[in-house]
């Protein structure tokens, strides 16, 4: 099955996902900011989550997720480059074995210590988030980087929950959690399409990137490191390195 080792990691995907190789919009990138470009049309990203749709915390043997429930429009993204609304699934990170990788989105070459990835999908023209997923405009997900610097209470409140969820295949109920409280101040972005970072590396991800990292402390991340893949491998370098742009534009709105 595919994972981050070194005979089942990003290298080997395209064995089982031809896309990983043949594709033409493949996530992450390394975000050039010199050679983004400016889009005053964009307009501004808008978020809105409501505590009540948090549901669990699960370790999938892949990630840390907590899932929403998105069966109504409780949680969703609108704004930014996508018309209509977007609704909240789920959320996960990406984290590295040291501080200094981790995140799957670079920036002018420059890795930071981890990734949030809020996931949302196209509730308006799609029913379920399956169906979204096999299409070009089917999921919007956001990304936000975790700077090594002060430790983060918002953060804190996830990690105490980690005990429960230590074991690969893990499931605990995660309720009244504000993902609003993981998002920095300036949710200033870069957009292009992409994909997911993980197989099936479905071509159906349209990615804002949050220019303003927020702030996770070195202990915090030992924390992550704790969780564990499989019996006793520590859960780490879950991450997917940055794939060719293939003529794709990065637009930014600030
Ligand atoms: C579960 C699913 C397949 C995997 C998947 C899904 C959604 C969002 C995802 C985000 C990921 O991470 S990332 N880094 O944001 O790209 C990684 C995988 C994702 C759906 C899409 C079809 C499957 O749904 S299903 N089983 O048919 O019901
Ligand atoms: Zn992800």
């Amino acid at each position: 099955h595919w994972g981050y080792d070194v005979d089942n990691g990003p290298s080997s995907w395209h064995q089982s996902f031809p896309v990983a190789k043949d594709g033409s919009r493949q996530s992450p990138v390394d975000i050039r900011n010199e050679e983004t470009e400016r889009d005053p049309t964009l307009q501004p990203l808008v978020l809105k989550y409501d505590p009540r749709s948090s549901k669990t915390i699960a370790n999938n043997g892949h990630s840390i997720q907590v899932d929403f429930d998105d069966t109504t429009d409780q949680s969703v993204l609108k704004g930014g480059p996508v018309t209509g609304s977007y609704r909240l699934r789920q959320f996960h990170f990406h984290w590295g074995s040291c501080d200094g990788r981790g995140s799957e989105h670079l920036v002018d070459g420059a890795s930071f210590a981890a990734e949030l990835h809020l996931v949302h999908w196209n509730s308006e023209k799609y029913a379920d988030v399956a169906n979204a997923a096999i299409e070009p405009d089917g999921l919007a997900v956001v990304g936000v980087f975790l700077k090594i610097g002060a430790a983060n209470p918002a953060l804190q409140k996830l990690l105490d929950a980690f005990d429960s969820v230590q074991k690969e295949n893990t499931k605990a109920d995660f309720k009244n959690f504000d993902p609003s409280t993981l998002l920095p101040p300036c949710l200033d972005f870069w957009t292009y399409l992409g994909s997911l970072t993980t197989p099936p590396l479905l071509e159906s991800v349209i990615w804002h990137v949050l220019k303003e990292p927020i702030t996770v402390s070195s202990g915090q991340m030992e924390q992550f490191r704790s969780l564990k893949f499989t019996a006793n491998k520590p859960m780490q370098d879950n991450f997917r390195p940055p794939q060719p742009l293939k003529g794709r534009k990065v637009r930014r709105n600030f």
